[in-house]
Parts: structure tokens; sequence; C-alpha cells
């Protein structure tokens, strides 16, 4: 997937961390349904707290942004991350006999208190690009995951995850995201981005970011 022009840079400049994320033992078990329940359940609480933090930051975004259409693309992840991914984290935990205030008020763990708060000080610390380096990981990561695994799963239980991330509406917003970032580049850094003493550390967040994401896979199979 490519996601407009700057997530494919972004992607390769982050190396080995990128596959570590998108090939994590944990994304094998749910494309072909080895995922222990257990694991999943924890990483489905944990996730549900994550979306909270990550419609914080993404929030956070409006504010930062500088023109209404980006304002605009933001609110909408918002809504999305909201109103439409959590529905995944409610009703899976609500058949499991977890309320959704359960979720609200369950402890972080520390892999998801350290990628959401990296995340929030990334918009808090910088700019609006150093915001989407730090936060483009986590939407478009999951829209590769969820395509590739759609093309691939064997029988699994999991396959209300996967047609999640695979779906139209969360391809959409993937779609929507990588052009907003695009925008925003070129507005700010010009057509060659990559000339800009600002990339090196752009790249940087979006590697980190990276490796939040595989530490919190890990977190979700070993607790
Ligand atoms: C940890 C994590 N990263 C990404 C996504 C996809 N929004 C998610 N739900 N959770």
């Amino acid at each position: 997937m490519s996601y407009g022009a700057t997530f494919p840079l972004w992607r390769e400049a982050a190396g080995d961390a990128w596959h570590d994320y998108t090939r994590h033992a944990f994304v094998e078990g749910l494309r072909d349904g080895t995922l222990p329940r257990a694991a999943y359940l924890r990483y489905l609480v944990q996730d549900y707290l994550f979306l909270v933090h990550f419609s914080r930051a993404w929030a956070l975004a409006v504010t930062k942004a500088e023109t209404l259409d980006e304002m605009r693309a933001c609110a909408a992840t918002v809504h999305a991350l909201l109103n439409d991914e959590m529905r995944l984290h409610v009703a899976t935990c609500a058949a499991e006999g977890i309320p959704e205030a359960d979720l609200f008020a369950a402890r972080e763990a520390p892999q998801n208190i350290a990628y959401t708060r990296y995340v929030l000080d990334a918009g808090h610390s910088g700019d609006f690009l150093d915001l989407m380096a730090a936060l483009a990981p986590c939407v478009l990561g999951y829209g590769e995951i969820g395509t590739r695994l759609a093309s691939a799963a064997d029988r699994t239980p999991y396959a209300d995850w996967i047609e999640t991330y695979a779906g139209a509406d969360y391809q959409k917003t993937c779609d929507e995201v990588g052009a907003l970032i695009d925008g925003a580049i070129t507005r700010r850094l010009g057509t060659t981005p990559r000339d800009s003493p600002r990339w090196p550390r752009l790249c940087a967040r979006f590697e980190t970011a990276t490796r939040l994401e595989v530490d919190f896979w890990g977190m979700g199979l070993r607790g």
C-alpha cells in the first residue's frame, strides 16, 4: 500500500523496524488464528485506551493545523477513531462480559503509556509535521496489515479484526491521512522535502513510533 508519496519514504527510512511491526508474531497469530484468546483480549482492552489517547492526539492536530482542509481531515480522523474503529473493541469485549466502562477504567500498560504519550509530546513540543510523523505508523501500518491479512488469512477467529482494518471505511481513512500528510509536507517543506534539514528528524519520529508499535504487540503477546 502506498497511501500517498510521503508514507513510502518514511516507511523505507524506518528499515527493519517496519518489518518487525507489520510481520510481528502477534500479527501472524491473527492471520493464522494461533493467537491465544487471552492475549487478544489483553491487547483489545489496552487498544481501547490507546484509541482514547490517539483521538486526543488527532484532536491536538486540529489545533496545530494551518488550513481549514487540514482541520477537517484531522477532525474526520478523530470521528473515525472514536465512532468506527472503537466499535470492534467495545463489541468484542462486551461479548466476553467486559463492559465499556471497564475498558475506560482499565489500568494502562507501560508500553501503552510510552507510545501514546510519545505521540502527544511530539505534538506538544513540535509542530504539525512532527505530530503527523508520529501518528502515521499507527493509521497506515494497520491499513497495510489489514490489507495483507485479508488476502492471506487462513480461517481465523480474528476475521472481524482483519475486516475492520481491511474494510472500505478504514482504507478510506488511510487514503485521506496519506493525502493530508502529502499536502502538509508540500505546504511546509516544498516539493523536495528530503532536501529539508527537518527531514531526518521526521524520519526519526516515524521510526520511533514504529518501534513503539512493536512494543505494543509484545505487550499483547506477553503481558
Ligand atoms: C497500537 C495501535 N496502533 C494502530 C492502530 C490503528 N488505529 C491501533 N488501533 N492500535
